[in-house]
Formats: C-alpha cells, structure tokens, sequence
C-alpha cells in the first residue's frame, strides 16, 4: 500500500518546549501507529541536545525534502538555527529560523509534497520585531497561503469545538474589529469545515453574544443587535443551524452544547478558557479555512519548563493524530 503523504511537524520557539516534545514524540511509536511519515522540522543539534536533557532518543532519518519522506516513520529536515538558543531564553536572532521552519511547511503542503502541518509553539514577541504586527501562525498562514484574513482559529478538546470570531487583538479593539462581514466569513468557513473534516451534514453551531447576557437588549452594548443577530438571520434564512446569540457566561452547560457541533466565541479569552479548563494538555488548536490542513498544540513556548522534561507531550501527539484524521477524512 501507497504510505500516505507527510505530516510536517514545526519544532517552534528553539527557546520553549517545542524542540522537547517533537524530539519526545519522535523517539516513540505514534508514526508507525498512524503508518504515516511524520517529518520534524528544526535545527538537528539543538532537538539532539534537548532530547538529551530529557532522557528522549529521537529515531529519525536525515532527509532533505519531504518528498524523500516515503514510508511510514520519523524524519527530520535539518534547518539551521541563527544564532545559538538557551533554554527559556527566546531571542530576538531566531524569529527567522522560526519562521523558516513554518514557510518551508507551508510551500510544501502548497505543493501537494506533505498532507498537512503541526505546529510545536512559538513566542509570538519573539516574531514581532521582524513582522511587524505579527498575530501567530493563523494569521500568517493565512498571509503566506495568499489570504489574508480568510481563516478561522478553532480549538477542539474535551468534546468541545470552540471557534472564534476574532483572535488576538487587544480586547479594546474587539467591539472595533467585530463586523457583519468577518462574521458571515467566519461562521461559512466553520460550517463548510465542519461538514469537510468531521462529516456532519447539517452543522448546528451556537453563537455567543459579545456582551454580558448578551447585551440585555441592547441595554449592555448593541453588537448583538447590530452585527451578530442581522448574520444570523441571513445564514438561517438560507437553512443553515446557526443559533443565538446566548450570553455566554451560561452557554458551556451540557444541556445546551450536546446537541451542538461547535461554539462560535466572539473574543479569545471568551471561548479559550472553557476550552482549556476542559482538556488543556490534550486540546488542538485548528485552522481552519485554508487551502492547506494545519493543526497545533493548545498550549505556548513554557519557558519554565524548557529543559526539565516535565512538559506534557499530550496536546502535539493530539495534533497530530487529528491533522491525521482530518486528512483522512477530507480524502474519504
Ligand atoms: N501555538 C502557539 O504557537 C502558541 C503560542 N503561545 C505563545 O507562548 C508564549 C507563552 O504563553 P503563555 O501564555 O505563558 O502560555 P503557556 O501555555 O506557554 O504556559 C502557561 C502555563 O502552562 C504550562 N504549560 C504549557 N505547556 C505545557 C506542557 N506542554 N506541559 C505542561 N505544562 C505546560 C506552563 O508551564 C505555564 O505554567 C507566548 O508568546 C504565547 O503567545 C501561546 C499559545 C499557543
Ligand atoms: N491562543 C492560541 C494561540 O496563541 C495560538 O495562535 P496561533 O499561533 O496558532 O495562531
């Protein structure tokens, strides 16, 4: 049988846990388990070096490309870092490696070479300097796909999928950012990929308001009135199951969310923390909207714990196995 195509894993932040746990992961069985390449992306001493400091014994083969990726297995492209990395120390020098590593991801699954990417953390301030206005790897996916702005941020886990309809902006700029269009974009894109990816025919996604009890009729704040409600109408009017908007302090209740595919949260730290209280450690964060399938952990660079061997593999090994399925899935 035919080896499916590469999934390409980005090593991140020299500085954090990233190299760690691509090391950790690659020193264990999960490519033979989903009998798929999996190719780690990074500077080949450093991810050496860390795997040393916490007992892992990566077992991948030196390849070039990722075409040379063509039987189930570890693999890794070795790319150089800038300039030498400590352990918790991000610096500046290294935003180019870091974003080398996703660019060259991104022209590969743009070429049809690799079936998708997996992204280990960066340290978005890190990046900043260099890219000015630099969001994290959703944005500048987007951008580097050639559109900007047609994505959506999902984080699934627990047995929750939680979109958002916008995504790190300052919360002063949300009620600013937030508008009729984005948000028509936004709920299409989730609904046509909750139909691609996880097979479900009529999605039904919940809808938060961005106000407290979602703006008590327009007595604490209007954008349910003026943006949220007039987008609903429309995709409702054309049949789609999209509901609300629900104040979502009483939203994430079981009652409400089980006969529900996703939550649409208007701001990050809306949705985020209910996702994350329910599976952080095990949580994907997904692109979604892209023309290029790509899937991360739920979790940042942990600097406190670069080093220590006590960061949690579980959320890349669950980015990985759901970029896997995904893949899968959208082929069947
Ligand atoms: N996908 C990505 O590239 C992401 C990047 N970040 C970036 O990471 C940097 C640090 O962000 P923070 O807000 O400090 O979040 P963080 O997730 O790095 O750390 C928060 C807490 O969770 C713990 N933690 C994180 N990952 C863990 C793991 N694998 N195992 C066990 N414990 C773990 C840390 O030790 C810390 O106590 C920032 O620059 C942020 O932008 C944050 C989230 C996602
Ligand atoms: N809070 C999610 C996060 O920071 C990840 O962002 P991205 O780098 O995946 O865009």
């Amino acid at each position: 049988m035919t080896a499916l195509k590469p999934l390409l894993i980005t090593s991140g932040e020299p500085a954090g846990v990233g190299p760690e746990i691509c090391a950790t992961i690659a020193a264990g069985s999960l490519a033979n388990t989903l009998n798929r390449p999996l190719v780690f992306l990074g500077d080949q001493r450093l991810l050496e070096e860390r795997a040393q400091l916490t007992g892992a014994s990566p077992g991948w083969k030196v390849i070039q490309d990722a075409s040379q990726a063509n039987s189930a297995g570890n693999y890794l492209i070795d790319i150089a870092l800038q300039y030498p990395s400590r352990v918790g120390k991000p610096d500046t020098k290294n935003a180019r490696y870091v974003l080398d590593l996703l660019d060259l991801a991104c022209d590969e699954c743009l070429t049809g070479v690799a079936a998708g990417i997996v992204t280990a953390p960066i340290q978005k301030s890190v990046i900043s300097p260099l890219v000015p206005h630099f969001q994290g790897h959703t944005e500048y996916l987007a951008e580097r796909c050639g559109q900007p702005g047609e994505v959506v941020m999902m984080l699934a886990g627990g047995g929750l999928k939680v979109a958002l309809a916008t995504t790190h902006v300052p919360l002063s700029d949300v009620p600013k950012v937030l508008n009729q269009v984005d948000l028509e974009r936004t709920l299409r894109i989730l609904l046509d990929a909750l139909r691609k990816y996880w097979g479900r025919s009529a999605p039904h996604v919940l809808v938060t308001g961005l106000n407290p009890h979602a703006g008590e009729s327009g007595t604490m704040g209007d954008e349910e009135i003026r943006i949220i409600t007039p987008v609903l109408a429309r995709l409702q009017a054309e049949g789609h199951l999209v509901s609300g908007p629900y104040p979502a302090d009483t939203l994430f209740q079981p009652r409400f969310l089980k006969n529900a595919d996703a939550v649409l949260a208007m701001y990050h730290d809306q949705g985020l923390p209910v996702l994350k209280y329910a599976s952080f450690g095990e949580g994907v964060n997904i692109s979604l909207g892209l023309p290029i399938l790509r899937t991360s952990v739920d979790h940042g660079t942990a600097l406190d714990l670069a080093g220590t061997g006590k960061a949690n593999t579980g959320s890349l090994v669950s980015a990985i196995e759901c970029a896997h399925q995904m893949d899968k899935h959208s082929r069947s």
